[in-house]
Order: structure tokens, then sequence, then C-alpha cells
């Protein structure tokens, strides 16, 4: 049976990063999506004009709805925007005991729009993070939720502790907002002490609008398929490289990536798409 995945997120009406963006990327990567709106927002390439959050009813009721009718194999959360859609999520997650569980800590749009309440950052940490399996931020949500500035690698393992010390399996620190311009790392640490880069060519494009929404769908999607989170890190990351080096040039501002590259050119254009594992 195809495995059945969740993804507990925001609307993007330019259809390149939230819910639209981990539809897209279940559908390539080969399971059954389903998934919980949790705002609406009015979004193109060039910025996020307006949110519209879902009452917690609202949230309540898809969670339950998907909870008693799917078996989830793995599931990923995104933009949840306030403490009760946390509380919400966290508290149906617990009741339904979902395992797999990707929570990207989404915070800010490219475009500097609020995605989270400053204040729902403490439900984040206390509700959400103890279930995650792995917790996705990019470097200024690793800042933001650490509280420590990320200027080098040591900082960087000084936040991904920090970031553990929450109560996640694992967290991986992205590195598309690092400052190298040859190479994008992507920082692992697990409870355990293991520490892995997943790194990769950086690529000169300014189609990355939705970069962080696909990468961890990508890997929600490998651990339902039983990827071990090593593998599913790494096919995340090579998804990812192929969805931002075929540009499809769309929209004024910046573009979404090409959520169909990894299936279409995964075999022709394979070394392209090589990660590098340190
Ligand atoms: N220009 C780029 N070239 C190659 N990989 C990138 C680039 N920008 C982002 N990535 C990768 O995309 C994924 C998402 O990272 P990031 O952009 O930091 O997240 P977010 O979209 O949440 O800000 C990571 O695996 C990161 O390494
Ligand atoms: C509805 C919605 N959810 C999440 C995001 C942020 O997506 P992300 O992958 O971090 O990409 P950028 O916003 O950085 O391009 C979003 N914009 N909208």
């Amino acid at each position: 049976m195809m495995p059945q995945v969740l993804t507990i997120a925001g609307s993007d009406s330019g259809g390149g990063a939230g819910i639209q963006a981990d539809i897209k990327t279940f559908q390539e990567l080969g399971v059954y999506s389903t998934s919980v709106l949790t705002a609406v927002t009015a979004q193109n390439t060039l910025g996020v004009a307006a949110i519209y959050p879902m009452a917690r009813e609202a949230v309540r009721t898809q969670l339950q709805a998907v909870g008693k009718d799917f078996r989830l194999a793995a599931l990923k959360t995104g933009m949840l925007f306030n403490e009760e859609i946390i509380e919400e999520t966290a508290k149906w997650i617990r009741h339904f005991n979902w395992r797999q569980l990707v929570v990207d800590p989404v915070m800010i749009a490219k475009g500097g729009a609020n995605l989270l309440r400053a204040e729902a950052g403490a439900a984040l940490k206390k509700e959400l993070l103890p279930l995650a399996s792995v917790v996705t931020p990019n470097i200024p949500e690793a800042e933001v939720l650490s509280g420590i500035e990320i200027a080098d690698p040591l900082s960087r393992r000084l936040a991904a502790e920090k970031i553990l010390s929450f109560g996640s399996q694992s967290v991986i620190i992205k590195g598309g907002h690092g400052k190298d311009e040859e190479t994008a790392e992507d920082f692992f640490l697990h409870r355990d002490g293991e520490e892995l880069l997943f790194r990769s060519p950086r690529i000169a494009t300014v189609q990355t609008h939705g970069t962080g929404c696909t990468f961890s769908a990508a890997l929600a999607a490998e651990l339902a398929k039983g990827q071990p989170l090593k593998e599913a890190i790494y096919t995340a990351k090579r998804f990812i490289q192929a969805a931002l080096s075929s540009e499809l040039n769309i929209g004024a501002g910046h573009g979404p990536t090409n959520h169909a590259a990894y299936r279409k050119y995964g075999d022709e254009r394979r070394e392209m798409y090589d990660v590098e594992i340190q």
C-alpha cells in the first residue's frame, strides 16, 4: 500500500511554498498526501499580502478527520501561525500517537512577512518540539529558537545543542541563508551525539521560494517510505538540489522551485545533484 503522509501547513496562493509545495513533493516521491490547512495566505513570488488563520475548531476537525481514517507513516508541520493552532496540532499528534514527525519551524517568509506570531515561539518549543523526530530550522529560525547568533561552525553546533534541549530527537540547521558562496551546507545533530554535514554546490538563482517547505516535505516522504533518517535527509537534499537547478522562471520575484525535476531528470543529471556527506 502507498505510504500515507500528512502535512499541517498554510496555503500559498502562489503555489511555491506551504501546503502546495508539500503536496507536489509528496506526489513526486510516491507517497499519498493528506493535508490540514492552518492558514490561507494571499501570496505570490513578490511577497505575502495577507494572512487568514484558520479557527481552532477548523484545525481540530481536520486533524480528527485525518486521524480517524488514515494510517500515517510520517507527517510534517509548516506554517502554524499562532499558539492555539500549535496547541491543537500537538494535542492531536499525541492523541493519535503519530510518529516520524518533521517540524519545519516556519517563522518569516523571504519577503519578511511573519508566518509565526512572536508570542507563539514558546508554544512551539514546549508543545511541538518534544514530539519531533527532526526539526529543520533555517539559520535565522535556529537563531531565534536557540537565542544564539550563528557566525561559524562552533556557534552553529551550540545552537543545535540548545534546540535539542527542547526535546526533539534531532535537528538540521539548513544552510540556504549561509554566507558561503560556493556551497549550501546543512548541519545535522542527533541526541545521541552523531553529527553530519550534507553539502552541495550552491546554485546561483533567485528561484528559491519554498525551499524549506520542499526540503522538509521530501524528508517526511522518505521517512514514510521506511528510509532511515540519514538516507531520508540525503534524498531530501538531492531533491531540493534538483528543484533549484532546473529553473521554471515563473513570477517576477523569488520564483518557485521545480518540484518535478528530481523525478524527471534524476538519472540523466544525477551528477548535478550529488550531495557530499561528511
Ligand atoms: N542556493 C542554493 N543552492 C543549493 N541549495 C540551497 C540553496 N538555497 C537553499 N538550499 C537548500 O535548500 C534547503 C532549504 O534551506 P533554506 O533555504 O535555508 O530554508 P528556508 O527555505 O526554510 O529558508 C536546504 O537543504 C539548503 O541547503
Ligand atoms: C504558506 C507558507 N508557508 C511557508 C512559507 C515559507 O516557506 P519557505 O520554504 O521557508 O520559503 P520562503 O518563504 O523562504 O521562500 C511560505 N512562504 N508560505
